[in-house]
Formats: C-alpha cells, sequence, structure tokens
C-alpha cells in the first residue's frame, strides 16, 4: 500500500507543545508516514519541548540570521527545497508564527493541501500582536482545511468568507497536551492554590521596551508588597526579555528568576500557583484547567473566552493596574475564588482525535466517507 505523507512544519516552543498531540494521533494511523520539520526558529526551548513530547524531528533546517527578518529569507528557501523534494499529500501548521506562515507559504507555492491547527484567532489589529495577527490572516487565505478551536475561531472564518465545510470545529490542541503531560506525571489540581506562588511569563513582541518594562516594574512592587509570596517568573531566553527582567528583579528576595521550565516543570509550576501574570496565549489557555486565576498583560486578547468565562482579566503591561488587580485578587480571597470555579472553555483535549479523524477522511476515505463528501 502506498502509504499517504503528512508533513507537519514548526518551529517555536508553543507550536510543539500544540503540534505533539497531532503528530501522535497521526503516526496511530498506519495509513499514514508523517515528517516532521523544524525550522530551527528556537533552539533551546524547543529542544526541550521535542523531549517532553518525545519527538525526534525527521528534517532539521539550519536557522542563520538572528532577525526574524534573516531567519525567515533563509527558512523560506529551505522550507521551498524541501517540499519540492518531498512528496506531501498534505501540510500541517498551527497558530501564527514565521515557521507557521513560511511553511504555508511554501506548500502553497507546491500547490500542497495546508491544513491549519488553531484557526481563526483574531484581534483584526495588525499591530497587536505583531507579526502574528497577520500572520494568522494570510494563514488563513492559503489553506483549505482550517481547525478552529472555539466557536469564535469558527465564526469568525465564516464571516472572512471561508466555507463551513472547510472549517472543523475542534478544541485547542493545547487542552490535550496538558492532560497527556498531567495524567503521565500524576499531576492534579488539589485546591491548594490560594497558597502557593505568583507566577509570571512575558515576552511578546509588541510589549518590548517601555511597557515590558513596566510589566516587570509591576512584578517589583508586588513582591513587596505581599512579601509573603514567592514569585516564580521563568524567563523567554530572549535578550529583549532577559536584560530588562535580571536589571529590575534580581536581587529582591521572594523573587525567582529561572530559565524557562520544560513542559512537564510549567505544568508543576501552574498547578501550584495562586495567581498568573502573563502574556503568554498558551497560558491563557492553560490555567482555566486547573483554577488560576490569570491577569492577561496585553491590551487586547485573541482569546476573549477565558475573560467571558471570568478565568482572566485583561490589564495590559500597566504598572499601577497590575499591581491593582493583583493585590485584590491576593488580598480578597473570595474574589480569587470566584475566577476559580469554571471549566476550561478551551477545549476538552479531544482535538487530536478530531483532527486526525479529518485528515483520514481527507486523504484515505472509506465508502462512507467518499458518500458524506459527494
Ligand atoms: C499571538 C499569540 O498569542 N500567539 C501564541 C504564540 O504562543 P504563546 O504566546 O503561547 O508562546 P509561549 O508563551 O512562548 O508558550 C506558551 C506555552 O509554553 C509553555 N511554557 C512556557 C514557558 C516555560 O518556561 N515553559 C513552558 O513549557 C506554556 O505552558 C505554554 O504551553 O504562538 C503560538 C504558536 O503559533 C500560538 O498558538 C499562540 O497563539
Amino acid at each position: 500500500m502506498n502509504k499517504k505523507v503528512v508533513g507537519i512544519v514548526c518551529g517555536t516552543r508553543p507550536e510543539i507543545i500544540k503540534l505533539a498531540p497531532v503528530y501522535h494521533a497521526l503516526r496511530a494511523q498506519p495509513e499514514l508516514t508523517v515528517q516532521w520539520v523544524h525550522t530551527g526558529q528556537h533552539g533551546d526551548m524547543a529542544a526541550d519541548m521535542l523531549r517532553s513530547f518525545g519527538i525526534a524531528p525527521d528534517v532539521q533546517l539550519e536557522r542563520s540570521g538572528a532577525s526574524l527578518e534573516a531567519f525567515s529569507v533563509e527558512c523560506r528557501g529551505q522550507l521551498d527545497a524541501l517540499v519540492a523534494r518531498q512528496r506531501w499529500d498534505l501540510c500541517i501548521v498551527q497558530g501564527d508564527t514565521e515557521s507557521a506562515f513560511l511553511g504555508a507559504l511554501a506548500a502553497f507555492y507546491r500547490r500542497v493541501p495546508v491544513a491549519h491547527v488553531e484557526a481563526g484567532l483574531r484581534t483584526y489589529n495588525l499591530e497587536r500582536p505583531f507579526p502574528e495577527e497577520g500572520l494568522r490572516q494570510m494563514i488563513s487565505r492559503v489553506a483549505c482545511m482550517h481547525w478552529a478551536p472555539t466557536e469564535r475561531a469558527r465564526e469568525a472564518l465564516l464571516r472572512e468568507g471561508i466555507p463551513a465545510e472547510a472549517i472543523l470545529l475542534t478544541g485547542n490542541t493545547v487542552v490535550d497536551a496538558q492532560q497527556w503531560i498531567c495524567k503521565r506525571h500524576g499531576i492534579v489540581r488539589d485546591g491548594r492554590p490560594a497558597d502557593g506562588h505568583i507566577l509570571v511569563t512575558a515576552h511578546r513582541r509588541e510589549n518590548w521596551g517601555e511597557e515590558m518594562e513596566q510589566t516587570f516594574h509591576a512584578v517589583a512592587d508586588l513582591a513587596r508588597l505581599h512579601s509573603d509570596k514567592r514569585v516564580l517568573f521563568p524567563v523567554h531566553l530572549n535578550p529583549v526579555v532577559q536584560k530588562p527582567a535580571h536589571e529590575i528583579l534580581q536581587g529582591l528576595d521572594n523573587v525567582t528568576l529561572t530559565a524557562p521550565l520544560d513542559y512537564l516543570g510549567m505544568q508543576k509550576a501552574l498547578v501550584n500557583a495562586c495567581l498568573l501574570l502573563t502574556d503568554s496565549g498558551g497560558l491563557q489557555e492553560e490555567a482555566p484547567t486547573f483554577g488560576v486565576p490569570t491577569l492577561v498583560l496585553r491590551h487586547e486578547t485573541e482569546r476573549p473566552e477565558a475573560v467571558e468565562a471570568g478565568c482572566a482579566r485583561l490589564v495590559g503591561p500597566n504598572r499601577d493596574a497590575i499591581v491593582r488587580e493583583a493585590s485584590r485578587l491576593l488580598d480578597d480571597p473570595l474574589a480569587a475564588e470566584l475566577m476559580r470555579k469554571v471549566v476550561n472553555p478551551f477545549g476538552d483535549g479531544q482535538a487530536a482525535r478530531r483532527i486526525a479523524q479529518a485528515v483520514m477522511a481527507r486523504l484515505v476515505p472509506t465508502q462512507e466517507d467518499a458518500a458524506v463528501a459527494a
């Protein structure tokens, strides 16, 4: 039997986390060959994640150039040569990174159908998040299978004219990843978070500079105001984040600055947190699983589901607002408790199974699939 070949192109930490469940679900299908391509966009942080999920890339591209622009130009050429050589029947990309966009573009030019995981997230502000909003909109223009994580994402795609039959509501694969690691390592929400630490992450490009410094000053203010609380901050490896984080926060007794955590380490840190301050997309989606109240350090979010469900609040990268809102939650257990009592609005842990089913129906249709499609 000639197996159908599926290429998965990805390059950053969050893409690896969100594509790992898809990779494993597809590899379980005997009719498919699955190739994982790592673009090299993230180095050490990607290696940690690949290890966490037991993935060895089939193709490893070389990253050259420190800037996103230089990476992009070089990677596009490497991907085109790769796609021209391979006989992929489908190319899968996830989200909104440069790697995802370049993978979709390379496949599109070589007439390989593109499938998009986490399709339809939007702020409709091309400046925020930059460049992700532009990248994900462009991926939607060239993809032919759109896997929407939520009903809101599905509606956005429909409004943009994507035919309903090209969209599948799957749930977010990050919940699958989280459930997988928690089950394997016995991590359970045990109701102790009120005693836990404050967990902080920050890396968004559009907040670099003044706004990121304001955020770190707010964390320092909180550490001084709530000296009984420990602050845990795994710092993104980008020097643009490392430098101000260390300048502003080093030396505070109750603040721990660490290297980025592997996925298991991060889930342990999250389950034991009493409060999360973050500009991360993935952490906004993971926190509700453990009922961790979340303050989003951005002006907008493409994940309003968490805000609407009552488990997250948008405070922006603003020193006063962060200190005020965080202190309210730390000082008033009832206010924090209200944010904990929700189920995760982003997924049920079955997204990868739904995606694998859709891939099989397209590439290896049974008579029944063919009848449904006709
Ligand atoms: C505009 C935007 O929002 N774009 C997002 C962006 O991703 P992000 O903002 O979620 O990125 P990060 O915050 O780097 O990663 C988060 C993940 O990493 C884990 N983690 C974190 C720190 C650590 O020390 N150890 C860890 O294990 C953590 O648990 C979580 O799962 O790109 C993705 C791909 O396109 C998109 O899906 C997503 O929309």
